[in-house]
Order: C-alpha cells, then structure tokens, then sequence
C-alpha cells in the first residue's frame, strides 16, 4: 500500500459492507497497513480484526499489503499466539452474501504452504511415511508439479460455475459463462476447479492504466451487475478465461529428480503462462496415498503450494561489525539504518562471509536490497550500490591475526580466544537442552571470573558464583541445575554433538553412533567414517581433526557421569556384523498387533535389516500382520520370499536378541 494515502474508497466500502471492525477503525486499519504499529504491539482483537479486513480486502480484489506479509507477520503472529485458532485451520472466506450461497458440488480447500525447499522437503517425508505404510516404494512414486495461478478461484461442474466461498459453499456465477467466457485449453466445460485470469500482457496494454492490479479486475468479471466496457471486452476477444487446473502445463517426476531440478521446475513453471502465478503447487499423483493422507479442514495433505516472499526493501548500511563465532570464523554483520520489513523492525542483516563482503563491496554506505524469508536475521540478497570494503586485520575479540580459510576470515587462536570459549560454552549448554541459566551474559561473566572450561563449570559452587557476581538466588538455581543435566536422562548422540565438532551436529552424531558406541568415536579412522552413509573423505579428515581438539575436555566431562542413552544399534548387542538380520531385506505388511509398524521396521533396522516397502526380488523375508493382501502374499510365494508370521517373526529376533 502507498504510504500516506489511506483507504481507498472501494477499500472503504468494503469493509463497511462487510462490517469486520470493532476493535479498529479505518484509521487504525491504514495505520497499520503501512507499517506505522508493530505487530507484537497489536491486542489478540486487534490482530485478528485486520487479518479478517485484509482478507477481506484480498477476496474482494483490493489487497491491503502483499501476500509475504499477510502471511509471514499477521497469520504468523496468529499461529505464535493462538496455534489452534479457527482462522487458521479453515479456508479462508471469500466475503459473500450468505443468502445467496448455494452447496459446492464438492469441498474447494485452500494449499498449505512452503516459503522455503526445507518446508517441501517435511512435506515429503510425510508422503513418503504414508507410501511405506501402505507398501508402495517411494521412489517410485510420482509428483506434479503446475503453476499456481494468481486468480479467482472458480469451480465448473458442466451446468454451473461457482465461487469457493467458504469451501464448502459458494456463490452460483455461471453467468460468466453465459456473457461468453471462455474455457482455456479444450475449451471444454465440467473440468472441475480452476481460476478465472486475465492475460499478463493484455493486462498491461489494455487494463493497466485502468485498475491498481489484476485481482482488482478479475472481480469486475464476475459482478452481477452488467458488465462494464473494459471485462466485457477482455472477455470478447479471450483474454480474461476460466483455466481449468486440468488443463495447466505442469512437470511429473520422482522425488530425486524433484529434490535435484527444484529451483529449474519452479523457474519454469512460473513464467511459462502469460497469467499471475503467484507459486507452484506439487502434489502426489498416486491416488492410494492422496486418499490415505486426506486432508484437514484448510487443506489437502498431498499437497503443497511453494511461494516466494516477494517483499524487498533497499537500505542503507551504516557499518559492517566482526562477530568471532566458536568455530573461529569471524562472520560479518551488517549494521543498517531501522527499518520496517514485512512488519517487523530489522537493524541488522548477515552476509555470508568476507570473501562476499569484498566480491560485493559490502562496505560503510553500501545500499542493499533485503528480503525476509523466514529467518530472524535477513539476507542480503543483493548490492545495490557497493562501498569501498575495510577488512578487519584482526579478531574482534582477542586481537589475534585473521588469516583465510577459504572464504572465511578465520581467528585460530582457539585455546584463548575468549569469543570463541564463550560460544562454545553456550553452545554446550543449549545443545544439551536440559539446562538453563547458562545464556550469553551468564556465561560471559562466568568466562570473565576467570572459568574457561566446561568441566571447571560443573566444580563451581555456590559461593563461587557469588563471587562472580551472581545473586545467591541464582547461584543456588544454577548449581542445581549443573546437577540436575547430569541426572537427568539425555541421548548421547545429543552430548556428543553438545561439543560442537564441525560437521558433527545432532544428526550426524546420530548416524555416527548408531554405528559406534560413544567410547569408540575418538579412535575412529577415516576409513572407519567414511563407511558410515553420509561422510565423506573429506568430511572425515575434518572430524577427527575436530575430535581430537575437544578429546580432554569431553573425557573429563563424560567421567562425571552424565545419565546418557545409548544408540540403539549398540544398546542391541555389539557390532554390526553379529546382527541377526544383517544384509537381509525385510518387508512387512498388513497390520501388526505388537506395535506399530513403523516401530518393528525400526527394530529390524537395528538388527542390521534393510527395510523395504513392496516385495521385490531382493526381499528376503516377509512378515506378515492381518489382513494381508492376497495378491502381495501370491508375488512372494513365486518370487521365492521367505514368508512368516508376526508371531514367528517375535520368536526369531527374540533369539537372537537373547
Ligand atoms: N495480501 C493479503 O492481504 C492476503 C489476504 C488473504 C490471503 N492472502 C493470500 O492468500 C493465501 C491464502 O489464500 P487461499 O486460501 O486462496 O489459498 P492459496 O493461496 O493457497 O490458494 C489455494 C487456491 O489455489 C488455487 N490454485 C491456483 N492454481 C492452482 C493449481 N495449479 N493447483 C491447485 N490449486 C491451484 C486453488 O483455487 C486453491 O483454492 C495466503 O497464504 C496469502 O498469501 C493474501
Ligand atoms: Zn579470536
């Protein structure tokens, strides 16, 4: 929205048709719509009145603000405050004459959403926990991918055309039709969902001038009052159609080729049709699994639609400050003039590493361009205007030489550097999890008391930490709560990854120790990582070097006895090579009455078994539960498959565990 304006009329209106405001006024709405009151300021009312308006507005074809920001700062604030609230777990309404609303021919839901690849990828974990559940091998399986088009959406069932409501009813607009809307592609009606558009191009010739946005004009499209000169011309000559989602280009491929090509498919998807595509949706194609998944009363489980935060603002950098992070490697960071983005103040922003400070002239003055996509502190995503780069000569907080490391400027001084000991500590403490009381400015007057080492951290007593300054409140809190990490039960993947080695966070300490007991790992070859999936040479060399540099200090700290568990591949009796099911590919099916069948495959993993989903030429074993399918029990019997019970099968890895 433009700054200082205020409402526009059509805006004004609607929201007084619509009658959302009690807690705001219009005043109040606009105010905040530029960005003049932070959202965490805004009461629960408050919030959810102008999530309700800006919706509102949305559906009817006059945004307020851009789509990053209504669902990054109000929807998220709404999910912060109040996860289950209503609004957030219903499509969101179109506003509508509820008098007129006639039953949907089916349900029209909204998409989940993905801002980021991480997001796609949860998402498919979850497809693919659903595949193996119902035997089908996910690699197999097949996605589609289509543009999301940027319009309004529609529903045609062959005799009428309707709005999406609420979702479950709309409102009957087969009048579009008859005033000679075309369908896009085959031209055929009864094709199901799809979007009312108008082309992008004939947009900017035509209508441009005319309407603020194409949303702004796809409503006039649908009116019920006679269409004016502008949509009965887009109309007439095929620019404003109903697009059929049947009809979209789209992309179909396994999950590899999606996880490898995304940002190619998204690329191309999104420009390949001259409408607004406002993201791309990937969905599962294999009916079974859509049907299984469901969906919940906001959206389908199968599937996703991938957007991009487009909101960006230019800014000016006051200086660029050196942090010394535990590793060593001093990461700049940009101090910038305060400024609003998507609602929130923003007074710093990261870049990678000095090596694009320099190639980028990331200097004092330096314009830049900063978009947020989720994280607290935004990228830099682009220099606008670069400044002359100062490089800091030495580290920022012990004064020692920096030298380069590839493209980090790195402080080697690791034995005495205190910004280094600092963030280690604090990272042994959060990594653990189980403690508090051991933030940054505790751990920073702990470090300044002269105390450098962890194992020196849990000797402190009492009155040692009232000498330090603390209260005695806190210092009885925080000696209790040294105890209390050491009894209390913690993974020791978890202790492990709380030593900070580089490259070995949580779930590589995971996979490390599912395969070594803790004991073993500080005497690991290369070799011996390397066979682990998932490390590499060159990752391996690293870690042992990262191991041994933290050797003493974890020895003294593993003998005051934490209450770890163990992994489970050790817990069930030694190496790999004793396990009963070693190198065997196992398949379950049907459904088990002891546990879960997810927990059984996990078991047999642990017993060294390869865990398949359908029964192929490489099964060995299959164990079947009830309600086994007689065609899956016949491709065994021919394939030669060893075929057993539940029950025989508890026997069997009961022996064995024995
Ligand atoms: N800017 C604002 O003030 C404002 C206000 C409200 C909502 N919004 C935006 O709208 C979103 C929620 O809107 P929504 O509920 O319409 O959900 P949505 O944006 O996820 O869209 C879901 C709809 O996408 C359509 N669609 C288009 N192409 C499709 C394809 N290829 N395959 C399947 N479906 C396709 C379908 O009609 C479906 O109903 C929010 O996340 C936000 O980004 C913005
Ligand atoms: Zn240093």
């Amino acid at each position: 929205m433009k700054k200082g304006v205020g409402l526009r009329a059509a805006q004004r209106q609607i929201l007084r048709d619509n009658d959302v405001l009690a807690a705001l006024d219009e005043r109040d709405v606009t105010d905040i719509a530029e960005g003049g009151r932070d959202v965490s300021a805004l009461t629960d009312k408050e919030l959810l009145e102008f999530i309700m308006a800006a919706n509102l507005l949305y559906r009817a074809g006059e945004p307020l603000i851009d789509d990053g920001r209504y669902d990054f700062t109000y929807v998220a604030e709404l999910r912060k405050r109040h996860p289950e609230h209503p609004f957030l777990h219903r499509v969101e309404p179109e506003p509508l004459a509820l008098a007129k609303s006639v039953e949907l021919p089916t349900r029209m839901l909204s998409t989940e959403k993905a801002y980021d690849f991480e997001t796609i990828t949860r998402w498919a974990t979850r497809i693919e926990k659903a595949a193996a559940e119902l035997g089908f091998a996910f690699d197999r399986l097949r996605f589609r991918a289509t543009p999301k088009l940027d319009g309004f959406a529609a529903y045609d069932d062959g005799e009428k055309l309707y709005t999406r409501g609420d979702g479950r009813r709309g409102t009957d607009i087969t009048r579009a039709f008859e005033r000679g809307l075309k369908v896009a592609g085959t031209g055929e009606r009864g094709q199901g969902a799809g979007e009312i558009v108008v082309s992008r191009s004939y947009f900017a010739s035509h209508l441009a001038a005319l309407f603020d946005n194409s949303r702004n004009f796809q409503a006039s499209l649908i009116k019920e009052k006679e269409l004016e000169e502008p949509a009965a011309q887009a109309i007439d000559c095929g620019a404003a159609v109903f697009y059929p989602f049947a009809q979209l280009p789209q992309w179909v491929g396994g999950w590899q080729e999606l996880s490898r090509d995304f940002n190619d498919i998204v690329d191309k998807l999104w420009t390949q049709l001259d409408y607004d595509v406002d993201g791309i949706v990937f969905e599962m194609t294999e009916d079974a699994i859509k049907e299984y998944m469901g969906a919940t009363r906001h959206h389908h489980r199968w599937q996703i639609a991938y957007k991009r935060n487009t909101e960006t603002r230019e800014v000016r950098v006051i200086e660029v400050v050196a942090q010394t992070s535990r590793s060593g490697r001093v990461n700049p960071v940009a101090e910038i003039e305060p400024t609003r983005l998507s609602g929130a103040l923003i007074k710093r922003a990261t870049a990678h590493h000095y090596a694009m400070v320099l190639a980028k002239g990331i200097g004092a003055g330096a314009m830049i361009r900063l978009s947020r996509s989720g994280e607290v502190i935004p990228k830099i995503e682009e220099v606008v205007e670069p400044k002359e780069v100062v490089l800091p000569q030495s580290c920022p907080s012990c004064g020692s030489d920096l030298v380069w490391e590839g493209d980090y400027l790195t402080c080697l001084n690791i034995l005495d550097c205190p910004a280094q000991i600092t963030n280690s500590i604090e990272h042994f403490f959060k990594t653990l999890g189980n403690i508090d009381g051991f933030g940054p400015s505790s751990v920073s007057r702990i470090y300044q008391g002269g105390t450098r080492r962890i194992r020196d951290i849990y000797s402190l007593e009492e009155q040692d930490l009232v000498a330090l300054g603390f209260g005695p409140k806190q210092a009885q809190n925080m000696v209790e709560q040294l105890q209390r990490s050491l009894v209390e039960p913690i993974e020791d993947w978890r202790f492990l990854a709380a030593f900070g080695v580089h490259r070995m966070g949580m779930g590589n300490c995971e996979k490390l120790l599912s395969v070594f007991p803790l004991t073993r790992v500080f005497a690991l070859t290369a070799e011996e990582i390397v066979e682990v999936k998932g490390f590499s040479d060159k990752s391996a060399d690293e870690i042992i070097k990262g191991f041994s540099a933290v050797r003493s200090e974890f020895e003294a700290l593993y003998a005051l006895g934490f209450n770890l568990i163990v992994t489970s591949r050790q817990k069930e009796g030694g190496d790999r090579s004793g396990a009963i099911l070693e190198g065997k590919t196992v398949v379950f099916t049907g459904t088990m009455s002891r546990g879960s069948r997810s927990d059984m495959q996990a078991q047999a993993k642990v017993l060294g078994a390869k865990v398949g989903s359908s029964v192929t030429t490489k099964t060995d074993l299959l164990v079947c539960g009830e309600k086994v399918g007689a065609a899956k029990l016949q491709k065994a019997r021919t394939l030669g498959v060893k075929i057993v019970s539940e029950q025989e099968y508890l026997g069997m890895v009961a022996g064995a565990e024995s």
